[in-house]
Parts: C-alpha cells; structure tokens; sequence
C-alpha cells in the first residue's frame, strides 16, 4: 500500500495498462503539452486521447520530449465517429499514427457504436486489420451497450480489450461492467469524477473525513477496487498530483458499499443507444 506504485492490468491479448491514465478530453491543443508533461512528471504513463479531441499531435510532442522512454508510456486514442466506414476508418488510422508520431498506439478504441449511422461490426473488422499490421497493440470500443457487445462478439473474431464507458458514482453501470468482466472485456471509466458533479456528495465528503483523503481521491480510490481503469482529467497542477496519489490507501468494504449506494442511473453525456452525433 505504502509505496503509492500506480498498479497495472493485463489485457486478453496480453498487454498491460496502468490502471490509472491522464484523460485530455476538453484540454486546448496549445495546452496540451504542458499538460501531458506535467502529468508524466508527476508520474502518470497512461494518456487517453481521441481524435475528436484535437490534440493528438501535442500528446504525441510531450511523449517524444518527456525523456522517457516510449516503451514506458501507454497512449490510447479513438476512432472518431464520421470514419464509420472501413476505407474511412483506414484513413483516419493513418492520420493519428501521424499526428502522434510515437509508432503503435497502444490501445485504439471505437469511440462510439453510432448504431444509426454505420455498421460498427464493419468498422470493428476494420480495427482487426489495422491490429494486425501493427497499428495498435491492442483494441477495444468505447461505449458499447451490451447488445452492441453480443452482435460484435457474435459476428467478429477479436474479442475488445477494454470498454470505455461513463462510470461513477451516480452511474455505476453495474450490469455493464459485469458483463465486460464476463467476457473478458477490461471497463475504462470515462468522467470518473463526473466532471467534478459528484464533488460536493455528503457521503462521499463524509468518507473522505474518514480517511484524511479529498473527495476525488475517494471517487478515483473506488474506482480502483472495482477493477476500473480511470484517466481524470485537469489541467490544475495540484489536482493532477493530488489524483496520482491514490495507491497509498485503502477503502474499507463499508466505504465501497456506501459509494455503490449512490448509483441513480444518472448520466452526464449521452446515452450510446441515441447518440449519433457526426463532427463536421
Ligand atoms: N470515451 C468517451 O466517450 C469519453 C471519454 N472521456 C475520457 O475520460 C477523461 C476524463 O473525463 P472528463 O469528462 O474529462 O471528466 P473528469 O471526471 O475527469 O472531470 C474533469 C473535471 O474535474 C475537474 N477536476 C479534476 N480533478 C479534480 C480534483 N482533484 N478536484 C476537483 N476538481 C477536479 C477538472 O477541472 P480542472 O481541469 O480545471 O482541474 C475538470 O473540470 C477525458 O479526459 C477523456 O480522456 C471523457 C468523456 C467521454
Ligand atoms: O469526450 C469524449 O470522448 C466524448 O465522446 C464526448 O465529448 C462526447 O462526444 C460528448 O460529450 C458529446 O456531448
């Protein structure tokens, strides 16, 4: 417990993911570097992009000029959602490794099933011959619903690595992250402090008295024993280092019941069976 090491997960292929990453959703390209530095100085060696995001190129810039060497870094990005389309998605591929210029990615996910736009069982065949030229060491999805899940499992040859999904404690997703489990599928918990929604819980403020801990450090703590692999994201120095520092303590099983019993099904963005959005 003492030593505060960020601890790892194996994939079903094999690879490994530090269980906590730096997410950089919502994070200006011109700050984007200055923000991965800091993060990897602080110690993180996870970074979630996407191509929806717009700063990739910076990620991959503050990979390259870190000093570390790009073995110890994992960087995942995301297939955005107008490259629903196995020749499209071919070319956007192209254009991140570019824009990242690291070689691999690590971990390559499809961002969403957009189930009204295109066939995500074709773009997942997709994501299986860009794995197997050596585009991404790993692929998974990212909020995939359990009946976008059987069809892919159904129809398709590789199994996701991960399932990126929103998860906290208003949303717990506790019949998803179950079946993830179920069929070998890691659960990422995107807005894992629900974008800081969930900051000013009594509950929660109240485990944190308890254990000397801030409320985000509690939220990222549970988190962590359920098994999900989070990244919060800040731009705030003293919160990217205040959210690093949560192996060095431990949630009674008490604590992590009461933070369960906060669930009310209550999302902050869009429910993946409506959500069909295309960016320009
Ligand atoms: N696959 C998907 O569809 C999605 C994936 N994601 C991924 O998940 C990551 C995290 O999710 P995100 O939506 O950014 O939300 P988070 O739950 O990580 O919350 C980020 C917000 O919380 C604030 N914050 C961070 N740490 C603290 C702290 N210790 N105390 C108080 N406030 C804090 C930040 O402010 P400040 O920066 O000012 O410090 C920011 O406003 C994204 O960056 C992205 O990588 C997110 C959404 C969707
Ligand atoms: O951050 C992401 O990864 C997202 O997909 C979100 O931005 C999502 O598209 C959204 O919040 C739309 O309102």
């Amino acid at each position: 417990m003492a030593d505060n090491t960020i601890s790892e997960i194996t994939l079903n292929n094999g690879v490994r993911i530090p269980q906590l990453g730096f997410g950089v959703f919502q994070i200006a390209p011109a700050d984007t570097k200055a923000a991965v530095l800091g993060a990897l100085e602080a110690g993180y060696r996870h970074i979630d992009t996407a191509q929806m995001y717009g700063n990739e190129r910076e990620v991959g810039e503050a990979v390259r000029e870190s000093g570390l060497d790009r073995s110890e870094i994992f960087v995942t990005s995301k297939l955005n959602n107008n490259a629903h389309d196995p020749a499209v998605a071919r070319e956007a591929t192209a254009r991140s490794v570019d824009a990242l210029g690291i070689g691999a990615m690590d971990l390559y996910l499809v961002h969403w099933p957009m189930p009204a736009v295109g066939d995500y069982t074709e773009t997942w065949r997709a994501m299986e011959k860009l794995h197997a030229e050596g585009q991404a060491r790993a692929i998974g999805v990212s909020n995939f619903q359990i009946g976008h899940l059987e069809r892919l499992l159904a129809e398709t040859d590789i199994v996701p690595a991960v399932n990126q999904i929103e998860v906290h404690p208003y949303l717990s997703q506790v019949e998803l992250r179950e079946f993830n489990r179920s069929k070998g599928i890691e659960t990422e918990a995107w807005s894992p402090i629900a974008q800081g929604d969930v900051l000013g819980d009594p509950v929660l403020t109240a485990i944190a008295a308890e254990t000397g801990r801030t409320v985000a450090q509690v939220v990222l703590r549970w988190h962590i024993q359920l098994g999900n692999i989070v990244f919060p994201k800040s731009t705030t120095p003293s919160r990217i280092v205040e959210n690093r520092n949560i192996f060095d303590f431990e949630l009674t099983a008490d604590q992590v019941s009461r933070i369960d019993a906060l669930d009310a099904d209550r999302r902050r963005g869009p429910n993946p069976d409506e959500f069909n959005w295309i960016p320009e």
